[in-house]
């Protein structure tokens, strides 16, 4: 199959984000012809490291290129202020300088703190994204929102900073565990809901290929995510208004996130923040219970998790609501679906509305 190119069109900071199979053998040829750094720091997780770290070393040495490998552990717990200090750290000690460049190669933890240490060291050098789980592919690697969790809560600390190019190679979705892939379709499903009903219409036929990582089907699905994503970052790179439906099913998402310790992963917690959200905007009047109902049974349908846990503790979730990003003025910011495939922002949900939603058990 042909390689799919969509581009971030940010003027003279636009980017490609190259899709296809066999990517990862061929960037080190491309980021030769770029000429992006004289060194290149591939940060990734042990995890990652294990399974793609040679072969992305090879990839950049067979082109000529220097390339060092560079690890932290693996897992959300550990996107934070000390890793990135620990990395940043590693590079000054191996000599890295304003020539230099880094790859992000992993998931959008890796990602996120590689672009954030890439953002800072030396004031900034250049980075590359190469997403190897299918959230970072469809999500993470695009638009250049780094940084990092701090104990009060998820992403507190970042910056905004672009990457020079994201490859996406697809076959290393081959390795990534079943839960991790699911974590991946619920912001798949985000864009549906947000933006592009026939897209939604395109996820609710074809589950069993997208489940069987069919080549065909797995590229339209991730080209179509970066185009929207590509679309709505030209517009607001800098989440003025726009970029915020990017947010949908995040506000109540991010708080059972970090109220689970993150025993829940980012993409599970998305998905029972998409149903809240559809409930709260159901409750407001602004969704029909039937859209609502489409929204929670496609969430099913690919096996994700509609409701919080019992187990967790409302007031910590409301602890961390007024904690985000999203609370401005003490008053939080949600994006509720309209219909599929449109979103509206609001902060005038009321706090009773929102007391329902986290303690409905279903
Ligand atoms: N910056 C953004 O715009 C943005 C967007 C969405 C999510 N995020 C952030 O991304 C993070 C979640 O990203 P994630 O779901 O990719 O998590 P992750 O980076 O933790 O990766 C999940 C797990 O999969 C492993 N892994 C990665 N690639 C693999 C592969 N090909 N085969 C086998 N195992 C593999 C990793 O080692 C890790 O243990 C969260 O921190 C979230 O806040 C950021
Ligand atoms: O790129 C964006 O903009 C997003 O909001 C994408 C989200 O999927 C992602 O989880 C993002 O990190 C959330 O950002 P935050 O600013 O709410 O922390
Ligand atoms: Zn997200």
């Amino acid at each position: 199959m042909a390689e799919t190119v969509v581009t971030v069109g940010l003027g003279d900071r636009s980017y490609p984000i190259r899709i296809s199979s066999g990517l990862l053998a061929k960037i080190g040829f491309d980021l030769r012809q770029r000429d992006i750094g004289t060194k290149y720091g591939v940060i990734t997780d042990d995890t990652v490291a294990e399974l793609y770290g040679k072969q992305c070393l090879q990839s950049l040495e067979s082109a000529g290129l220097r390339a060092e490998l560079i690890t932290f552990p693996h897992g959300e717990a550990n996107k934070h202020m000390e890793t990135v200090a620990a990395l940043a750290s590693e590079l000054a000690q191996r000599g890295f300088d304003r020539g230099d460049a880094l790859i992000a190669l992993g998931g959008g933890v890796t990602g996120d703190i590689t672009g954030f240490l890439a953002a800072i060291y030396m004031r900034g050098i250049p980075f590359v994204q190469v997403p190897t789980t299918l959230l970072s592919q469809v999500d993470s690697s695009v638009g250049g929102k780094t940084g990092v969790d701090l104990p009060e809560g998820k992403n507190l600390v970042g910056v905004f900073y672009q990457p020079k190019a994201v490859y996406i190679d697809t076959d290393v979705l081959h390795t990534l565990p079943l839960d991790e892939l699911q974590g991946g379709l619920a912001e798949v499903i985000k864009y549906g809901v947000i933006h592009d009903a026939d897209f939604f219409a395109f996820l609710k036929k074809n589950k069993d290929a997208v489940f069987a990582l069919q080549q065909d089907v797995l590229t339209r699905l991730i080209a179509r995510c970066c185009e929207i994503k590509a679309w709505v970052v030209e517009q607001d790179e800098r989440e003025g208004g726009l970029r915020r439906i990017l947010n949908f099913g995040h506000t109540i998402g991010h708080a059972v996130e970090a109220a689970s310790d993150f025993q829940l992963i980012h993409g599970k917690s998305v998905a029972i923040g998409m149903c809240a959200a559809a409930k709260l905007a159901v409750r407001t009047g602004c969704l029909a219970e039937q859209d609502a109902c489409a929204i929670q049974d496609l969430i099913e349908r690919y096996e994700l998790p509609r409701s919080i846990p019992a187990e967790l503790d409302r007031q910590l979730i409301k602890k961390y609501l007024l904690n985000d990003k999203k609370t401005i003025a003490g008053r939080v910011f949600y994006v509720l679906p309209e219909a599929i495939g449109k979103v509206m922002i609001t902060n005038q949900v009321s706090a009773h509305d929102v007391d329902a939603v986290i303690t409905c058990p279903v």
